[in-house]
């Protein structure tokens, strides 16, 4: 077998946590060839239940886990990472926005980003599903001055898999059949997932459903799934949410065989969209490096929803200047 690919996760002894490690271990990630070895980060209170999550790892006899370490000390967790997946913030509660939790979070992320900086493997691909998570994989980004700020992405594979599954059940037609599809801007319920350059079966969908049921029911319930869930379970999405942590993580080291997925990437201008700011595109990755798709035609109507969504990616980001955070 290969050199172990070191992987980092922050907040493991945590919900998402618990479905995440187990997939990992098991070859979810990097496929059954390649061992892994898991670098856990938690707060000092959470060492001792991570304890007990690293029995149940082992207790599996993963023959693709290499190892599992674990600490509080990002300096020492991170040291040598090749994927970092930064997961370990506070979730949002019923009534909540998830730029409420931008001061709770925030300043999580000035460390690990400065971290990361400092000892992680050259080439690590950092992907933020903390929420605010645009914005978390914004400040981390500013606070690791020495990385590319390609190496910084953050999580909306979560609504690109909610969209791509909802307009499957609508059109009654597998998801496989469903092509193109991109979310744009933040992941807050201002996100937009363009219809207009998504295929079905080779047809553009936008023309296979009706505009009031896009703007009415698809955007909506698409934006506001997240606190949807909340409301039924309880508790924030977990399972699906670190499916789609290792969905975009795969994509990003293995690649999309042209096949487009949504990412949210540091923006270099496309589109309109402020350099800087950590949106997200519709992506293609080949040879562990992703692309804005370029060229897209976007009509008014698009650009005006992907306007909003970036205004309030600016507005995130002016909070947490005025925080001190970036
Ligand atoms: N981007 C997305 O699509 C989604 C994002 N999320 C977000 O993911 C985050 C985690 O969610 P859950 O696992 O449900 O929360 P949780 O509360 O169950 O677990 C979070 C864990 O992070 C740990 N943690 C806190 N500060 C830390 C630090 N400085 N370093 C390392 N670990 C730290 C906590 O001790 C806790 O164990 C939340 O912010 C949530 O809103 C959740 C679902 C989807
Ligand atoms: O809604 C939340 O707070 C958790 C989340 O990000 C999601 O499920 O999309």
């Amino acid at each position: 077998m290969s050199t172990p690919v070191k992987v980092a996760v922050t907040g493991a002894a945590g919900q998402i946590g618990y479905s995440l490690l187990f997939r990992l271990a098991s070859g979810s990630l990097l496929g059954p060839d390649t061992p892994i070895e898991l670098r856990l980060l938690e707060v000092t209170p959470a060492l001792k239940a991570l304890e007990g999550v690293v029995m149940e790892l082992d207790d599996c006899a993963f023959p693709t886990l290499a190892g599992v370490e674990i600490g509080d000390d990002p300096e020492k967790v991170f040291d040598g990472v090749n994927a970092a997946m930064l997961v370990g913030a506070m979730p949002r509660k019923e009534g909540m926005d998830r730029a409420d939790l931008l001061a709770a979070n925030g300043k999580i992320f000035t460390g690990q980003g400065a971290a990361l900086n400092k000892v992680a493997a050259e080439g690590v691909k950092i992907l933020v599903t903390g929420n605010p998570a645009n914005t978390n994989a914004l400040i981390a980004m500013n606070n690791a001055p020495d990385l590319p700020k390609e190496s910084f992405n953050a999580l909306t594979r979560l609504d690109h898999n909610r969209a791509k599954s909802m307009l499957a059940k609508k059109l009654e037609v597998p998801v496989t059949s469903v092509k193109g599809l991109a979310i744009w801007g933040n992941h807050d319920d201002s996100m937009y997932p363009d219809l207009f350059h998504t295929s079905v079966d080779g047809s553009v969908a936008a023309d296979l459903v009706d505009e009031a049921w896009i703007t009415e029911t698809y955007i909506p319930t698409v934006a506001t799934r997240g606190g949807a869930i909340i409301k039924a379970r309880g508790l924030s999405s977990a399972a699906s949410a670190a499916n789609a942590t290792i969905d975009h993580m795969r994509d990003w080291l293995l690649g999309t065989n042209g096949e487009v997925v949504s990412m949210s990437v540091p923006s270099d201008g496309s589109y309109g969209v402020e350099e800087g700011l950590v949106s997200s595109f519709p992506c293609t990755v080949s040879d562990g490096t992703y692309s804005i798709v370029e060229g897209l035609d976007l009509n008014d109507f698009s650009k005006e929803r992907i306007a909003a969504s970036v205004a309030r990616l600016a507005a995130e980001r002016d909070q947490v200047k005025a925080l001190g955070l970036i």
